[in-house]
């Protein structure tokens, strides 16, 4: 009895001190402290996911995403719905530990009673961000392992992508057969060879586009120093610009062709192939290869042969009697040889009157095509297998094959057209780490594709001074860069290959400054370059060794070269600064910016700004060096 007695006491009790409360909503929404409730919450709700209220969990985290957070026991309902299922007329909102006032005034869009302080919310954004960068992070590692995994296979595919990407937005318009040739003094034009067998073995990209027939552009792969590869595409635009599809035919229609009737009208014709080794200066001019085999008759050398003889029978010119010669030599620094007889060593010769005259040179009158083909391939075959000459390798020397016309009866040269095969325009470069025989070819390079770039400048710009005893190629060709009746060509040959980039940059530079130069010189019009007027004079008088003629003026002309030459690398390294301080200000302010996130890696921060920085300063260091040189050159003038 007692025992029912004392039961039914607890019964009462139980139900007086929880039930009753309950039932009058008394007792506190949840059991977390004031400062961070959801702790509690959140733990609750963890369990409540293993439970099969996964649709309520669901809930929780997409109002997590939204940045509050409630979870009742058992019974989770969002932010919103919680306070107002749970709020009681007579509760007071929360006072956050922050407030001085005692007091938060509700924000619009969130509840008017936030039991969360300033810090916990703080805690949960920067949670949030957390999640959020890592997740960016995790698919940006996704992404570079994609791209890393293809690389195995493709290293340049990133770059492959870029290029694709780039070049399917162009519109192309090659050069076509049909295309109007335009009669230029002097045209530059540009011809881009395939990739050959080795390019392609070494998975190369093609960074050169041809979208129109007189624009090239260049896609340069480069890599910022955080690693981020980029595209810097380069537009040049010249005479012509011929894309690897282009056959030797219809490279000479456009190029050596239109200059053959020249010789017929009492003028002289140039056409130079420039570019580094290995770009198609012998296949252009010389023909194409099969093998070992070439075919000269598809060659520039051979097609002008055809189509000089084909001159020959024309009406107009029959009757004037020509006789056709030819002569092959080849240039070697300061020597000349002769491919016809047997690399003979020749000498150069300068008379009274500034004629020059390449003593010994064999001269071969020729009736047929076939004969002029038989000695354009004697020569070339000369050239690369002259292993016991001075020169052991073809491109380190310039090729010279000439046509000449005659009067029948006459010694006078009424008509001449060079062709020349120069050497690797990178072997002027190539001397820093090589031994002196190398560095005196590479000084001899540079020097005579300089004093050639002049000359074609001076040929542009009529009556300026024609330093054309800058080198022994210019010496040579003297006679071609005068004259109202002289005509030239070059075809700068790029390889297209991104391990050739640096090399092709510098062939497009190069024939890009010779039309620049011919576009802005033209406006002066002053009668033909200043050199003493031709005749028949044999007296030769003097050997054009350097130091010979006329001390004085050879200095003067070096002098001249030597200013144009540092003013050309003053212009570059100018210009390099100016790209790189557009970059360095774009990969200063990733860094930059990327220092707001929270949790950066300062380490890799400071190292990188510091690369960044000496990297500026070197490029700028490296200027500073080219422009004392120049002023001080300008100095000593
Ligand atoms: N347009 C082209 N089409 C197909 N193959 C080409 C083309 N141009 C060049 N080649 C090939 O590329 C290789 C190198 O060419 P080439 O010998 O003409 O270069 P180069 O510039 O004269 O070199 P070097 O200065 O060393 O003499 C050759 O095998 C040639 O057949």
């Amino acid at each position: 009895m007692l025992l029912k007695i004392l039961s039914w006491i607890y019964i009462l009790f139980f139900e007086m001190v929880f039930r009753i409360p309950a039932f009058f909503n008394l007792t506190p929404p949840h059991e977390g402290g004031k400062m961070f409730p959801y702790l509690v919450d959140e733990r609750e709700c963890k369990n409540l996911k293993k439970s099969d209220s996964n649709q309520r969990c669901d809930k929780y985290d997409e109002d997590i995403k939204q940045g509050d957070y409630y979870c009742l026991k058992n019974n989770y309902i969002s932010p919103r719905n919680h306070l107002e299922n749970s709020m009681s007329p007579n509760l007071s909102p929360p006072k956050s530990p922050n407030s001085k006032k005692g007091q938060q005034k509700p924000r619009k869009d969130t509840p008017p009673y936030d039991y969360k302080s300033d810090a916990a919310k703080k805690v949960d954004l920067i949670a949030l961000k957390r999640d959020e960068r890592r997740q960016r992070q995790a698919d940006e590692r996704a992404l570079r392992d994609q791209i890393h995994h293809l690389e195995q296979h493709d290293p340049q595919y990133e770059f492959r992508q870029m290029i694709n990407e780039y070049r399917g937005a162009l519109e192309f318009r090659p050069l076509r057969e049909s295309d109007a040739i335009v009669e230029n003094q002097i045209t530059v034009c540009v011809r881009k060879r395939p990739l050959n067998d080795k390019e392609q073995n070494r998975r190369e990209v093609d960074v050169m586009s041809v979208p129109t027939k007189n624009q090239l552009v260049v896609h340069e792969p480069k890599q910022k120093v955080d690693l981020t590869k980029y595209v810097e595409n380069q537009v040049f635009r010249f005479d012509y610009v011929f894309d690897d599809t282009c056959t030797n035919d219809l490279v000479y229609k456009f190029t050596a062709k239109p200059l053959v009737k020249t010789i017929f009208e009492g003028g002289m014709a140039t056409c130079f192939a420039y570019g580094q080794t290995g770009s198609g200066k012998t296949h252009t001019m010389g023909g194409e290869f099969k093998g070992k085999s070439q075919n000269f008759k598809t060659g520039i050398y051979g097609l002008v042969a055809q189509d000089v003889f084909r001159y020959l029978t024309h009406p107009k010119y029959a009757r004037m009697n020509f006789t056709v010669s030819a002569s092959f030599f080849e240039i070697y620094g300061k020597l000349v040889f002769d491919l016809l007889a047997r690399k003979q060593r020749l000498r150069v010769l300068e008379d009274g009157k500034q004629q020059v005259q390449v003593v010994g040179l064999t001269e071969r009158t020729v009736l047929t095509v076939d004969h002029i083909l038989e000695l354009i391939q004697r020569g070339s075959m000369e050239r690369t297998s002259g292993q016991t000459s001075a020169n052991s390798n073809s491109s380190r020397s310039h090729a010279v094959f000439q046509i000449i016309l005659r009067r029948a009866g006459s010694k006078h040269i009424a008509g001449k057209f060079s062709l020349i095969d120069l050497a690797g325009n990178e072997r002027g470069a190539d001397n820093n780490k090589s031994n002196r025989q190398t560095q005196i070819e590479g000084a001899d390079i540079n020097k005579s594709l300089l004093a050639l770039k002049e000359c074609i400048r001076a040929l542009g710009r009529r009556g300026a001074h024609l330093p054309f005893r800058g080198s022994k190629l210019t010496q040579v060709l003297r006679d071609s860069f005068i004259g109202e009746n002289s005509r030239t060509c070059m075809i700068a040959l790029i390889s297209p290959g991104n391990f050739s980039v640096d090399h092709s940059l510098n062939t497009l530079r190069y024939a890009d400054r010779v039309k620049e130069l011919i576009a802005t010189d033209h406006m002066v019009d002053d009668g033909p370059p200043t050199i003493a007027e031709e005749d028949d004079s044999e007296e030769i008088i003097e050997e054009s060794n350097d130091g010979d003629v006329d001390d004085e003026e050879i200095k003067a002309e070096e002098q001249r070269l030597h200013l144009s030459s540092l003013e050309w690398e003053l212009r570059e390294s100018q210009r390099h600064v100016i790209q790189s301080c557009v970059d360095f200000h774009d990969m200063a302010c990733d860094l930059y910016n990327s220092a707001d996130v929270n949790g950066y890696d300062r380490v890799h921060y400071a190292k990188k700004w510091r690369n960044l920085l000496s990297e500026i300063v070197d490029i700028q260091n490296g200027a500073l060096i080219k422009a004392h040189e120049f002023c001080s050159a300008l100095d000593r003038c």
